[in-house]
């Protein structure tokens, strides 16, 4: 990129290209808008609504930080009405930066530990998806994530909710691992994800976001996992880069979330360089972006400025996203197809 007017055009261009979110979480999607709402049903809430007072508010002194305001926010989630209308609104707002595919990680234990009933909350997320792909465009699918530092006890009332045939929902699609990681070994899930896996679910748990690479081995070895949250880590295993090439397994790279975590000191010094230099298959996520005070084009241009891409390369690393997704074959093809289009049209003299 040369001048601000290449800048500008380039970020015209994000703004209108086609995308795949795969990493992306219910409740730290919930925006400025969407907390006052909930809010104003909430008014016992200690999270702010004025938008000053909230960006504030979302400003982190680490992870364990993070987690803890998160979970304020999980609060104010308290009813099916209010589960339908977070991801109803989150859905609008992924269509205004032209998403046509999500998937969405939700952590249903902690709305059915809070009270929420299961049918209830099944209902409330498969109703919105149904009228967000209808009324915006968006296909919604959901990863259930189970809440590490919540224990066993909640990873086995996630395992049981993404595979009871009563209570497992159509959008479904993956079964993840979330939350801190320090102190919360991968290996002792396995037998989750087994029966996770056994029951059909693609696995994409976080590993390597705020541990070394070791998280990551223990990620593909033991829960078996299709893609890595994050897997920022990786970057000090050249043996793992080589195995994540060679195997396709894609990283969700959420640069920003990165440093609002403080997991990278800034984002000059984030690996998703010598991911992309060993072959990795990068996707470029945003992981909770109003929390983050970002949003998924702002992550494709940080993504630009760290890999120096211009269209053709913005268009190839949107196409990243769709090849690592769980779409199905023929619309995995059909928004590859839509990316393509958009970019040789933007380009067309
Ligand atoms: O809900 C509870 O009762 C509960 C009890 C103990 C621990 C937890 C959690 O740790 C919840 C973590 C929550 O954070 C979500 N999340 C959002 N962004 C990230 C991220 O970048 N890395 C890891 N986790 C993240 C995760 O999906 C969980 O919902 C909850
Ligand atoms: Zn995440």
């Amino acid at each position: 990129m040369t001048d601000h007017r290449d800048a500008r055009d380039l970020h015209a261009f994000i703004a209108g290209l086609p995308k795949a979110e795969l990493h992306v979480h219910h409740v730290g999607s919930a925006s400025p808008r969407i907390v006052s709402a909930l809010a104003a049903r909430h008014p016992d809430s200690r999270v702010p609504t004025d938008p000053e007072a909230l960006a504030d508010y979302f400003t982190f002194t680490d992870f364990a930080h993070f987690i803890e305001v998160y979970l304020s926010v999980v609060d104010l989630v308290r009813t099916p009405e209010d589960v339908r209308l977070l991801t109803y609104e989150v859905a609008r707002d992924m269509a205004r930066q032209q998403v046509r595919y999500a998937e969405l990680t939700i952590t249903p234990y902690s709305s059915t530990r809070r009270g929420i009933d299961e049918l209830a909350f099944m209902e409330a997320i498969e109703d919105a998806r149904k009228a967000a792909e209808a009324e915006f465009g968006v296909v919604l699918r959901w990863c259930f994530d189970i809440p590490g530092e919540a224990g066993l006890e909640a990873a086995e009332e996630t395992v049981r909710l993404a595979t009871e045939d009563r209570v497992r929902p159509e959008g479904l699609v993956s079964f993840g691992l979330g939350g801190p990681e320090i102190g919360v070994p991968r290996p002792q899930f396995k037998p989750y994800f087994d029966r996770a896996i056994a029951a059909g679910l693609r696995s994409v748990p976080h590993a390597g976001e705020t541990t070394g690479p070791e998280t990551v081995w223990d990620a593909l070895n033991d829960l078996r996992a299709e893609r890595i949250g994050h897997g920022t880590s990786s970057a000090r295993d050249p043996k793992l880069l080589a195995h994540l090439a060679e195997h396709r397994i894609a990283l969700e790279v959420c640069p920003t979330s990165n440093i609002a975590t403080r997991a990278v000191r800034t984002l000059d010094e984030h690996p998703i360089k010598e991911f992309t230099r060993a072959g990795v298959l990068v996707t470029i996520n945003s992981d909770d972006p109003p929390m983050f005070g970002t949003d998924l084009n702002n992550e494709y241009a940080v993504a630009a400025r760290l890999l120096d891409l211009d269209e053709l390369g913005l268009a190839a690393l949107a196409k990243n996203a769709v090849e690592a997704s769980f779409l199905d074959p023929a619309g995995k093809t059909r928004l590859a197809e839509e990316i393509d289009t958009y970019a040789s049209t933007w380009l067309a003299p």
